[in-house]
Formats: structure tokens, C-alpha cells, sequence
């Protein structure tokens, strides 16, 4: 048996390389603008510390298409390479020179110089695009300039160069596979993807730029033309300056400049920045949301040292802020993992908690100085905070300063507030505090509006996931706390008192009405509840029970309840008021057609009265109330 170790050599990965390194070409053009960026940046500190005394003037890196050789040029202005360096960090894949630099400068504040590289390979995704590529370059250092030429083999050249300017020349000769990278409009859109908040200037071609008109100048003038270079990029974005040096103009004219196509203006920004114990910048925008979840999803754009990643910030950023729009900047997240991995990462952990909380100190202060303007938003913010307050315990603790629950009056109670405000009307025999709420307040207008002739609160929670939110809270005060839908049963039954109404009709009378409304109205649908209420509350309601509805609403939008619950039809409570003089005449009526029709009509319109007659049983409805007053 031979042992031996496996040679991992240049010569096995290279096609690796090539094949699979990133599943995604486009990216090389991320990659080498990110080393130019970082070529421009080492410059630009070696300068600083004074170790290189030169005039560098302002670096910019420039993309030029030359489509008679089909060839595309990535050029800077940075440190460039000696023939030994070309040999050194080129030739000896996954030895990366970024880390050296970082290494050897580690003293002198290299932290701070932004550089984005780490794993030494990114300058080999060129070869994913091209069949052959060259680099000519001069270093800052006083040595002869290099070419070297490398046709996607083990083979390569390296000889001296002509090039006289410092930095360096990246040619690629695209594959004729890949022709989309010599077009215009594919290149500007990469740039505008990837590169529109690096650090240095980017030039990509030239534009036409009017010139202010002179004082004098006549009114049908054609105002003066000049060509500049067209440089695609903010090299200064909002997100890298200090919260101090920006005022609100700033940061909405910033969230234009992020999403071109949006109209709306955000709602509140939240600005991050963090140096201990991570590294992390970036501003999250409140924007106006809808009801509709799913679509909103996605618009936070994850970023390395200004060069865009992604814009999947799952992992990273907690779920329920997704919603949220903007940008997060840390070079410490490590993306060269799967999601499963990151979640379980300790730094990325930390950074989402940071956010989180962050978070929550904003809508804090947001509701400490001005509650009014927080109340009028609140419809607009309250998905994230709910759904917040329901994924994420240290939220939840922290929301219950200003999570706000609206009466269907326009009243903003905190939950504390609330509990203090109906103590006293809304404690039922068993000491249990009861709220209530309505959902809908056209469809429940009915029972809102005896509810509130009761003195009692009704909220207003129209939310998705409202049911889960009540089920936290119920569990949150010890089941001390119910929360009961306006709807769910008679006003009188919603919050049970010790007095009880007494019946007018005795026991066998009783059982006679439920006999007769059993046999009139379809089983499957409605049980049939007798109750003792004031002789001039309705005869006849619909309502659905809290527990049965709430299962049903968790079911359907996901997780909790009973399984099968959400498939389960409808039922319904009929509720009759035994001592509505109607109940009397059904009772003594002496047809059983005459019985039957006032019962049919009784059901219908307490059906109507929900808005829940329809179709045939509408038609038919009519039909009979019609005659009836013919
Ligand atoms: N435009 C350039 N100017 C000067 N040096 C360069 C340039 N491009 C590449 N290099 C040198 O080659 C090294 C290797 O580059 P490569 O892109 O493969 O790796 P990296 O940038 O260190 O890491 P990453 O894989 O994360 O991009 C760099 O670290 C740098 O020293």
C-alpha cells in the first residue's frame, strides 16, 4: 500500500478555477475593479504614511470596450507591480497579496485603508470571460514595467513592458462566448450593480455636460457643451459618513440615489455604525408597506468595503427587518459560506442582534419625541414591528415601549396604557382583563358600535399576522389578559359580569324555540345558542367563536393553530334572544309555515347584517320580503 500526500497544485485548480470559482461570471469585473480599488488604495496610503513621496493627484480606475480587438481594459493608478511582484502574487494562486499587505502594514492603521481582497483568487475569474489575458503594469517603486500574458493554461509569459505610467493595464480577450461583455450597455450595467459606491473614482467613456449660461447670455442661446469623463460611481456615499455630518436631506436624497425607480420618500432612516466589536456601516429606511409581505422583501443591499455583494441579506440581517430598505456595509461578514453556516456564525449573530437593537433605540426615540407624528405613521410601520415583536424576544421586550394598538376611534393606547384605561369596564367575573378588538370596521360595524355604546374599548388590529400577535401577548401576561373579536359573541357575553339576565320563556319554551330554529336553519353551519338578553337587542345574531376563528386565522397564515384547521368550513354561533318579543311570536305562531318563514327571515337579515348573505340565498331573501309587503 503507497501513502502519499495529495498535490494541490496550480495545475489542478487552475480549471477549478475557471469552471466553477463563482457560479456567476459577471463577477469578474467586480473582482478586478475590487483589485484596482485596492491597488488605488494602497497608493493613496503609502502616500499618507510618507513612505512612497510622490504626486499621485486624484486616481481613477477606467473601464475602456475596444471592439475591433475585443478586448476589455480594466486600468488604475495604483501601486502597479515589479516583475518579482507580477511572479509573486499573480503566478502563486491563493497566495494573496492583500493579505500580505495587511499583514506587513498591520501597524500603521492598514485596517482603515478599506482593501477588499482576502482569498487571492479573485484576479482568476478573468479567465471565467476571457481566453486570454495580460496585465501590463509599473510599480510606484522605480523599476522597469512588467507584462505578463496567460492564455487560461499553466503557461504564461512574463517580460518587461514599455508602459511608462504607474499602475496597471488588465486586457482581457473575451471569449466569443461571452461577447456580452463588449457591449456598452451590459458593462454599465454591471458597474451600475457592483461598483456604484467604491471608494475611487470609476470612468467608463465620456458625456456631454452643459455649462451654466453666462449673465449675459440671450434667452434662445444654446447653452455651451463640454465632454467630461463619465464616472459611474459615488465614491463618497451616505452610508461612509459620520450621522453627524448629514442632515435629513441627505439621507432621502441618498435613498433616491439607491432605489431610482422609487417615488415614495422613506419613512425614517436609521443610521449604523459600529466599530467594536465588529466592523459595520449603513443605513436601514422605514419604507411605506402594505399588507402584501412578500413583495417587499429583498431591497436591503449588502455591501464589502463600498464593492456590492448582495442583495439577500437572509442570515444576516433578522428576518423581520427584511422589509426594511437600504444598505449595510461590513467587511466582516464571511460570505464564502452557505446561509446555514452564517446563522450560525458568532460574529454575524452579534451583528444582528446589533441591528435589532439599533432598531428598536430608533422607534423609541421616534415615539419619545413626537408621538403624534409616530401615531400617523404607525399604520405604515406597524407589519415590521408586530412581525418584529413575534420573531424576536428582545424585540418584543423592547416594542413594549412604543408598540401601539389603535381603537377603532382613532385612539393610540400603548399596551400598558390600555390595560390602565379598561381595567375597570373590562374585567370580567374571573378578574380576567378583556380586549377587544375588530379586525374590520365596516364588516363589524355593528358590534363595534354596541361594544363602544358599552363603554367599552374595541381595538382596531387589521394586520396579517394579527392572531399571532394576540396568542404572544395572551401568553405574555400569564393568561391574564384575553383578547376577544367584537364579533365573537353577544355584546352581553363578550365580557362576562356576575348578573344574568332572566329568561321570559320558561325551560320547555325554551327548548321549543331551539327545536324549531334546529329545524329551519342547516346544521352543519350553525349550532343554535338560547340566550337571555335585553328585550330590545336583535332577536337573532351570527357570531363565530374567538378560538375556532383565530386556529383558523394562524393556519392560514402559517404556523400555530391546530393542523387541518384552516381547511375547516365555517361555522357559526346563532345566537337567540330569548327575550325579544319576536321570539315570543315565532313561538306562538301557529302555522308551522308562518314559524318557519319569520325564522328564515330573522336569520337573514342577521345574516345581512354581517354581509354575509349571498348568492342564492340573497336572491331568495328578497323574494320573500318582497312578498311580505306586497
Ligand atoms: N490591479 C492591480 N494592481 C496591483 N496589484 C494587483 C492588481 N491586481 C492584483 N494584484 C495583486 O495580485 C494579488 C492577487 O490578486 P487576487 O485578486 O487574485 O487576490 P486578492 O485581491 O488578494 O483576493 P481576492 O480573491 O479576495 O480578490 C493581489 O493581492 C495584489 O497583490
Amino acid at each position: 500500500m503507497a501513502t502519499g500526500n495529495i498535490n494541490v497544485s496550480v495545475e489542478n485548480i487552475f480549471p477549478l478555477i475557471k469552471k466553477f470559482l463563482y457560479s456567476d461570471h459577471e463577477i469578474f469585473l467586480r473582482e478586478l475593479i475590487s483589485n484596482a480599488t485596492d491597488a488605488t488604495l494602497k497608493m493613496n496610503h503609502l502616500v499618507r504614511i510618507g513612505e512612497a513621496k510622490i504626486d499621485i493627484g486624484k486616481p481613477k480606475i477606467e473601464i475602456k470596450i475596444d471592439k475591433d480587438n475585443q478586448t476589455l481594459h480594466i486600468v488604475d493608478e495604483g501601486v502597479g507591480m515589479t516583475k518579482e511582484e507580477v511572479e509573486k502574487y499573480i503566478n502563486e494562486v491563493a497566495f494573496s497579496g492583500a493579505e500580505e499587505f495587511l499583514e506587513k502594514y498591520k501597524d500603521s492603521d492598514s485596517k482603515e485603508t478599506g482593501i477588499i481582497g482576502h482569498f487571492g483568487l479573485g484576479f482568476y475569474s478573468a479567465f471565467m470571460v476571457a481566453n486570454k489575458v495580460e496585465i501590463k503594469t509599473k510599480s510606484w517603486k522605480d523599476e522597469p514595467a512588467a507584462k505578463w500574458t496567460c492564455e487560461g493554461t499553466t503557461q504564461f509569459t512574463l517580460e518587461e513592458s514599455d508602459k511608462t505610467d504607474r499602475g496597471t493595464e488588465i486586457i482581457l480577450h473575451i471569449n466569443d462566448d461571452e461577447k456580452e461583455f463588449l457591449e456598452e450597455h451590459r458593462i454599465n450595467e454591471l458597474l451600475v450593480k457592483y461598483n456604484k459606491f467604491m471608494p475611487i473614482p470609476i470612468k467608463f467613456g465620456t458625456k456631454e455636460k452643459e455649462l451654466p449660461k453666462p449673465e449675459d447670455a440671450k434667452e434662445d442661446e444654446e447653452p455651451k457643451k463640454v465632454t467630461v469623463d463619465n464616472i459611474i460611481n459615488n465614491p463618497d456615499p451616505a452610508w461612509t459618513k459620520q450621522p453627524a455630518e448629514l442632515e435629513e436631506d441627505d439621507y432621502n436624497s441618498f435613498y433616491r440615489e439607491l432605489y431610482p425607480t422609487q417615488f415614495e420618500e422613506p419613512l425614517f432612516h436609521i443610521h449604523l455604525n459600529v466599530d467594536y466589536p465588529f466592523n459595520l456601516t449603513g443605513i436601514l429606511y422605514f419604507p411605506k408597506l402594505t399588507n402584501d409581505l412578500s413583495i417587499q422583501k429583498d431591497k436591503i443591499q449588502l455591501y464589502q468595503n463600498q464593492v456590492f455583494v448582495t442583495d439577500n441579506v437572509e442570515g444576516i440581517v433578522p428576518e423581520f427587518l427584511t422589509m426594511l430598505k437600504g444598505v449595510i456595509d461590513s467587511p466582516d461578514i464571511p460570505l464564502n459560506v452557505s446561509r446555514s453556516y452564517l446563522q450560525a456564525d458568532g460574529a454575524v449573530k452579534k451583528i444582528s442582534s446589533y441591528i435589532t437593537r439599533k432598531v428598536a433605540d430608533k422607534l423609541n426615540s421616534l415615539f419619545a419625541n413626537n408621538r403624534e407624528d409616530f401615531e400617523k405613521k404607525w399604520n405604515d410601520i406597524k407589519v415590521v414591528i408586530e412581525y418584529g415583536m413575534l420573531s424576536e424576544d428582545k424585540f418584543f421586550e423592547k416594542a413594549q415601549k412604543f408598540a401601539l394598538y389603535p381603537t377603532t376611534s382613532d385612539e393610540y393606547f400603548t399596551f400598558e396604557e390600555l390595560k390602565n384605561n379598561i381595567t375597570e369596564l373590562q374585567t370580567d367575573k374571573e378578574g380576567k382583563l378583556i380586549v377587544l378588538y375588530a379586525s374590520n370596521k365596516d364588516e363589524q360595524h355593528s358590534y363595534i358600535k354596541r361594544a363602544e355604546a358599552k363603554g367599552y374599548k374595541v381595538l382596531l388590529l387589521n394586520s396579517p399576522i394579527v392572531s399571532h400577535l394576540i396568542q404572544k401577548l395572551e401568553q405574555e401576561n400569564e393568561q391574564k389578559v384575553s383578547f376577544v373579536r367584537v364579533d365573537s359573541d353577544h355584546v352581553d357575553n363578550l365580557i362576562k359580569k356576575e348578573t344574568e339576565q332572566v329568561s321570559k320563556l320558561s325551560d320547555d319554551e325554551k327548548e321549543t324555540v331551539k327545536t324549531s330554529f334546529e329545524t329551519v336553519v342547516p346544521k352543519e353551519k350553525y349550532t343554535v345558542q338560547l340566550e337571555a338578553l335585553d328585550s330590545d337587542t336583535a332577536p337573532v345574531m351570527i357570531t363565530q367563536p374567538e378560538f375556532m376563528r383565530r386556529m383558523k386565522e394562524m393556519q392560514q397564515t402559517g404556523g400555530g393553530g391546530m393542523f387541518g384547521m384552516g381547511n375547516m368550513p365555517e361555522m357559526y354561533n346563532l345566537v337567540v334572544n330569548t327575550n325579544n318579543p319576536l321570539i315570543s311570536k315565532i313561538l306562538k305562531a301557529k302555522e308551522d309555515s308562518k314559524k318557519e318563514g319569520l325564522i328564515k327571515q330573522s336569520l337573514d337579515l342577521a345574516l345581512l347584517s354581517q354581509n354575509l348573505l349571498k348568492g342564492e340565498e340573497l336572491t331568495n331573501f328578497v323574494e320573500r320580503s318582497f312578498k311580505m309587503i306586497k
